[in-house]
């Protein structure tokens, strides 16, 4: 049985089919991204997996149960952030800890609060609200708040889009390492155990997608988008960036994925000004 199954998922907003008959498997510890051009329904297809929105037709079974609304086994980031104004950036990771760990004394989830804030770099900046901060630092808080809840299943909707080169990668290898549950804290590690977590990753950036991922799944245009095809990464893990840049599997995934982005799925942008 996958962990997490879609099966025959369609989703129509009024008359516009957004998507039609998506098919995915994914198998527990396993991290896809989704990629396609922009309006292909992959923000779609994960507010459907986090179960914020209902499909149309179709079903979506995370072990084995019908997803009908959000839960805490899933850690999303979404482009909105839905931080709370009116709580600093560690509230809205406390809070969030606290709803989710309450077996765990206050100065545990304290520890998590501080652990998952300082890998994304926000612990300096703890008590600003979500309006005095930068676009980038809601998205890392968002980040924090995901991870450190613990969930078997994050969708990640760009969730490194708002950020510098430099913040990027690092935050990337991160959540690689969080992911890997690889944590050098033995105090996360006895608590949650080892099990890799699942991971949905919605990107832009071929590279990001490449490095993170176990499988590509590459979106066709819409309206009535579905995944068009699902592309392997067979990189050995641990990866390491300089070495996969090098790496001909690495170039011959890259030359898979363009094609598939500007050949097969190509967007007729230029014809809509010849027209
Ligand atoms: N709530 C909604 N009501 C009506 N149409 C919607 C709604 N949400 C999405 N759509 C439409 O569904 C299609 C897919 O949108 P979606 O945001 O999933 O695409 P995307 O691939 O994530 O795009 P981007 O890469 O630009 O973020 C678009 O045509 C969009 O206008």
């Amino acid at each position: 049985m996958a962990f997490l199954s879609i099966s025959g998922v369609s989703k129509r907003f009024g008359d516009y089919i957004a998507l039609e008959d998506v098919n995915l498997q994914i198998r527990q510890g396993e991290v896809v991204a989704l990629i396609g051009h922009s309006g292909s329904g992959k923000s779609t297809l994960l507010s459907l997996v986090a179960g914020l929105v209902q499909p149309t037709r179709g079903e979506i079974l995370l072990e084995g149960k019908p997803v009908v609304g959000p839960g805490p086994e899933r850690g999303v980031v979404f482009q909105n952030y839905s931080l709370l104004p009116w709580l600093s950036v560690y509230q809205n990771v406390r809070v969030a800890v606290d709803s989710v760990h309450r077996g765990l004394t206050d100065a545990e989830r304290a520890r998590i609060t501080e652990k998952f804030l300082r890998i994304v770099g926000l612990w300096e900046h703890r008590h600003k609200r979500p309006g005095e901060i930068s676009g980038g630092m809601k998205q890392r808080t968002a980040l924090a708040r995901a991870l450190a809840i613990n969930p078997k299943i994050l969708l990640l909707d760009e969730p490194f889009g708002a950020l510098d080169a430099l913040t990027r990668t690092s935050l990337q290898d991160e959540l690689l390492k969080v992911w890997d549950s690889t944590l050098e804290d033995s105090f996360l590690r006895a608590i949650w155990g080892n099990a890799r977590k699942t991971i949905i990753l919605v990107t832009h950036d071929i590279e990001e997608a490449i490095y993170l991922s176990d499988r590509i799944a590459v979106m066709s245009n819409g309206p009535a988008a579905t995944i068009g095809r699902v592309v392997e990464v067979p990189l050995p893990r641990p990866r390491n960036r300089r070495e996969m840049l090098q790496n001909p599997a690495y170039l011959e995934v890259k030359e898979e994925l363009l094609h598939l982005l500007t050949v097969v799925y190509a967007r007729d942008l230029e014809l809509s000004h010849t027209a």
